[in-house]
């Protein structure tokens, strides 16, 4: 594949998520209908994974009791016509990994390869869907898109005793930066190794699942090595109001 975007040899499917409420946003919406430069995040989502041209369906996962971005997935699909690709629309769940676990129940059969992406990252550029695909197509069950880390980062543990008059936390260490990457989304996958992953976190007590922050590390404890290609700073998560203003300020520069 090249980055003219040309369909990757093994079927291949996006899953966008897109059913968290955006607590961290404060907008008292779901975070995918937030606005940005007067669309929905997960319009600009689609228009990023479909633009990118590499998937025959698009599954999406909206909150439970969602009709606005069910409407909205319609309208994008009819936009697109037949050619394009199928977008498919689940019920998302309680968490992340449950909102991923819906949408793979939902791909067509025979899909081999599906890239898991956030609606919560709109401005992701095509490079990084392609690169993720590229290196499922050369043969990595599992792949992910990531940055280096700017800050120094360390572990710390709630203070105790007179120590907790000082400050409520306290450093444990120092982790070795150099060796520290920043995952993004899209996360690229096998999608036989990614369900077996998920149906083995289904067996996990709640701290373990309370831990899970992305599917990776579903595939880390399966023993498969998941592989790092080169992210992008405009695939940054629109978590907080300052990241919404980040982006809208990068719309507007990009005209
Ligand atoms: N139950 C959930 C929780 C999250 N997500 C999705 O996972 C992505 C990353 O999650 P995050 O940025 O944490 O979104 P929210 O859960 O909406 O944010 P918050 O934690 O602040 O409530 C988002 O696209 C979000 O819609 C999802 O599909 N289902
Ligand atoms: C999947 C993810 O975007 C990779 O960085 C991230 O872990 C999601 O975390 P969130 O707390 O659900 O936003």
């Amino acid at each position: 594949m090249t980055e003219a975007s040309p369909q990757p040899a093994s079927p291949t499917a996006v899953v966008i998520v897109a059913a968290g409420s955006g607590m961290r946003l404060g907008y008292g919406i779901p975070k995918a209908l937030v606005p940005l430069a007067g669309a929905p995040l997960l319009l600009h989502a689609l228009r990023g994974a479909a633009g990118a041209g590499i998937a025959r369906q698009i599954c999406v996962a909206v909150p439970e009791d969602d009709t606005e971005l069910t409407e909205l997935c319609r309208t994008f699909a009819e936009e697109l016509g037949e050619l394009a690709p199928e977008i498919t629309v689940v019920p998302g769940g309680e968490t992340r990994s449950d909102s991923v676990r819906a949408a793979l129940a939902a791909l067509a059969p025979g899909t081999v390869h599906v890239l898991v992406h956030d609606a919560a990252r709109p401005l992701t550029p095509s490079e990084v869907f392609h690169r993720v695909a590229e290196a499922l197509e050369r043969g990595a069950g599992a792949v992910v898109p990531a940055i280096p880390v700017v800050d120094t980062i360390k572990s710390t543990a709630p203070t105790e005793g007179e120590a907790a008059a000082v400050a409520a936390e306290v450093v444990t260490g120092t982790a070795v930066r150099e060796q520290l990457r920043a995952v993004q989304t899209p996360q690229g996958f096998d999608v036989a190794a990614l369900r077996s992953a998920h149906e083995l976190a289904a067996t996990w007590g709640p701290e373990q699942v309370a831990a899970i922050t992305d599917d990776a590390m579903l595939i880390e404890s399966i023993g498969t090595p998941v592989y790092v290609v080169p992210g992008d700073l405009q695939a940054f998560k629109v978590t907080t109001p300052m990241d919404l203003h980040v982006a809208e300020t990068l719309v507007a520069a990009q005209g």
